[in-house]
């Protein structure tokens, strides 16, 4: 083949990289300046590996000369089981064109998903399972390079070193082990330029988030896992610090977060103690963390928020972090949620007392009004305290995503899926309780599907055959009106009655009358025994509304005790930021429909934050997801 055109000023970036592939194959050398940077850098180490780019690669990859794929999916298992619901997920999300590859630590392809058709329509047919996409040996691509690079990395089309890849565009982010090392890479891969590069990689690094938190628990199942954050709204999120403790509360591993929000490298965190790091010892920390979901500590760098991600496999947990067994704390606590409300707290025994006997507990309620709290301290005060408490936010997780993450599946889900695939969250719970947050958001198909696992004691895990028996205490949470649900067809009526065995409302903050105790307790865990409230902030507090409930009350206190000076103890209106003196001031919000008066608080929170959700969310008290619902209901 005649190889021509030397280079000439291309506007155009993929006919100036065509050019120089031109060049690259006339001359024998790559001009400088004519491509990104990385890109040149990469198209100069491909060239040094001897590659033509016009011609091919090298022969000699993977599977098809000798390699296993059987012993390659085995090498990789844990990967895999890890990726397994991202994967799905991604295949979901991206339509048409999309196709999704996971990769292992030496750029093999594990498993390709979505629209591989594309692929062999444009005469790509070595691109399967088993083959190997190094650098070395196909050039320039993004799963080889990411694999090189070791950070987030985007081909578009012509940018690939090899003439044939230009039909395609790629993204890749590395997945990285709890020690930091590169394990994997997650593509995703389209015809034509991608329009908009950057929302694919974001998707790919939310994705590679979870993921790599899903693995920290994978490689850790003996260890308690926290999560931390200075925000309280990114726990849960690809940004969380991520910590193994030992059960003596040892230091075994930490994510890269970790390190960045501690200010420490990875040697400097382990081997160290937890409460060296978090500035807490104390039984209190430990029964907050396992109670309220989420707690406070202050230390060297600030504030973090911590909460449990993962309770250890075996082993005595009081040990982590307190020195006496967690059981202790059991009936005290589910006592001490009542506060001063006889009603609240004779509901709260009755709850205990139905659970105990096999009926299920469906807590209803505000957000914020303490239905997580409460479901915990149920679990903890019921003979299966000892065993799994797991919660599912219903809300939270992707429509695509519920059903294996509640059911887990078995194999087939993708090419390398192995028999026993993932346990989903019910099997999970096996011997303790399932918590199922905001049951009524959940879709009315896997409402089926609930039911028959709760009337059969048997699950199935996606691409099973066979069922198996569960034992599992139910309690179930939300704060929309069930019974409406029913009545406009949203909530299975044969699932509701079997979800409401002992139903307990959860009374708003402005509806109950022991203000004072419900100050007392946050307080508490706060880590502010002993600190009081004046009457001016006293008659303050019980004027207002409280829309966002005890998060809200929480958030208040919280503020105010972060103003106070060195030994103060009695906090003020001083302690109030004059941001907070005007919302509390607004008081009881004035006559009109709560849809209004809603609309109107929320309206006035992003005005006085200039539009900035977060920070509106934070004010009310309530989470940015919270905030987006109430808006599109209210308006809607
Ligand atoms: N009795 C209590 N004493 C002190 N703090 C509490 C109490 N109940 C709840 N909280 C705190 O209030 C916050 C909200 O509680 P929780 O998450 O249980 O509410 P929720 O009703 O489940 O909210 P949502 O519906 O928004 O998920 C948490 O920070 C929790 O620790």
């Amino acid at each position: 083949m005649a190889r021509q055109s030397p280079i000439t000023d291309a506007h155009d970036p993929m006919q100036q990289s065509r050019q120089v592939r031109l060049h690259l194959a006339n001359e024998g050398e790559l001009p400088s300046g004519m491509l990104r940077e990385e890109i040149d850098a990469s198209w100069r180490r491909s060239h040094g590996h001897g590659l033509d780019c016009l011609q091919g690669e090298q022969v000699g990859l993977g599977v098809e000369h000798g390699q296993n794929l059987q012993t390659l999916l085995e090498l990789n298992r844990t990967l895999i089981d890890a990726v397994t619901p991202e994967l799905d997920y991604l295949v979901e999300r991206q339509g048409k064109g999309g196709i999704i590859i996971l990769g292992d630590a030496q750029a093999n392809v594990l498993a390709i998903e979505g629209q591989t058709h594309v692929l062999n329509r444009n005469g790509l047919r070595d691109l399967h399972p088993g083959s190997c996409w190094s650098e070395a040996l196909r050039g320039t691509n993004a799963i080889g390079t990411a694999v090189v690079e070791g950070r987030p990395t985007l081909i578009n089309c012509g940018e690939h070193y090899l003439d044939r890849l230009s039909p395609f565009s790629c993204t890749s982010v590395p997945l990285r082990d709890p020690r930091g090392e590169v394990i994997g890479v997650l593509d995703i891969t389209r015809e034509g330029v991608m329009s908009q590069p950057q929302d694919s990689l974001s998707t790919l690094m939310l994705a590679a988030g979870n993921i790599e938190s899903r693995l920290f628990g994978l490689y850790h199942p003996e260890q308690l896992v926290l999560a931390f954050h200075s925000r309280p709204q990114y726990l849960g999120s690809a940004w969380h610090g991520l910590l193994a403790l030992s059960l003596d509360g040892e230091v075994m591993a930490a994510n890269e977060n970790a390190c960045q929000l501690l200010g420490l490298p990875r040697p400097g965190l382990i081997g160290r103690r937890c409460s060296d790091l978090l500035g807490e010892r104390s039984l209190a920390f430990l029964n907050r963390l396992l109670q309220g979901g989420m707690s406070s500590v202050q230390t060297a760098k600030g504030e973090f928020f911590v909460r449990v991600l993962q309770l250890p496999r075996h082993g005595n947990l009081g040990a982590t972090v307190a020195t006496k067994p967690v059981a202790a704390v059991k009936w005290s606590a589910l006592d001490a949620l009542g506060g001063g409300d006889s009603r609240l707290a004779r509901g709260l025994r009755m709850a205990r007392q139905g659970l105990v006997n096999g009926l299920p507990v469906l807590l209803l309620g505000e957000t914020g009004t303490g239905k997580e709290v409460v479901a915990r301290a149920l679990h903890q005060a019921s003979p299966r305290a000892e065993k799994p408490f797991v919660a599912v936010n219903c809300a939270a997780i992707p429509e695509g995503l519920i059903e294996s993450e509640l059911f887990g599946y078995r194999d087939g889900a993708f090419t390398g899926s192995r028999r026993g695939g993932m346990v989903g969250r019910v099997m999970q719970a096996h011997g303790g309780t399932l918590f199922l947050d905001e049951i009524g958001d959940m879709p009315l198909a896997l409402q089926a599907r609930l039911l028959r696992v709760l009337q059969e004691r048997r699950v199935a895990p996606l691409g099973a055959g066979e069922e198996q028996d569960i034992d599992v205490a139910i309690i179930c949470a939300t704060h929309r009106d069930l019974k409406r649900q029913v009545a406009e067809q949203h909530f299975r009526e044969d699932l509701y009655y079997r979800v409401n065995g002992v139903s307990l409302r959860l009374p708003a903050l402005r509806e109950r009358d022991d203000l004072g105790a419900l100050i007392d307790g946050v307080l508490d865990k706060l880590g502010a025994r002993g600190v009081t409230l004046d009457p001016a902030l006293t008659s303050l507090l019980e004027g207002f509304d409280w829309p966002g409930n005890i998060r809200q009350l929480e958030m208040v206190l919280r503020t105010a005790l972060a103003m106070r000076e060195a030994g103060e103890q009695v906090l003020g209106l001083d302690h109030l930021t004059d941001c907070l003196l005007d919302e509390l001031s607004s008081g009881t919000p004035a006559a009109g429909s709560l849809r209004e008066n809603e609309l109107e608080l929320i309206r006035g929170a992003l005005a006085r934050h200039q539009g900035n959700v977060s920070a509106a969310a934070e004010a009310l008290g309530i989470s940015r997801a919270t905030l987006y619902r109430k808006l599109k209901q209210l308006r809607g």
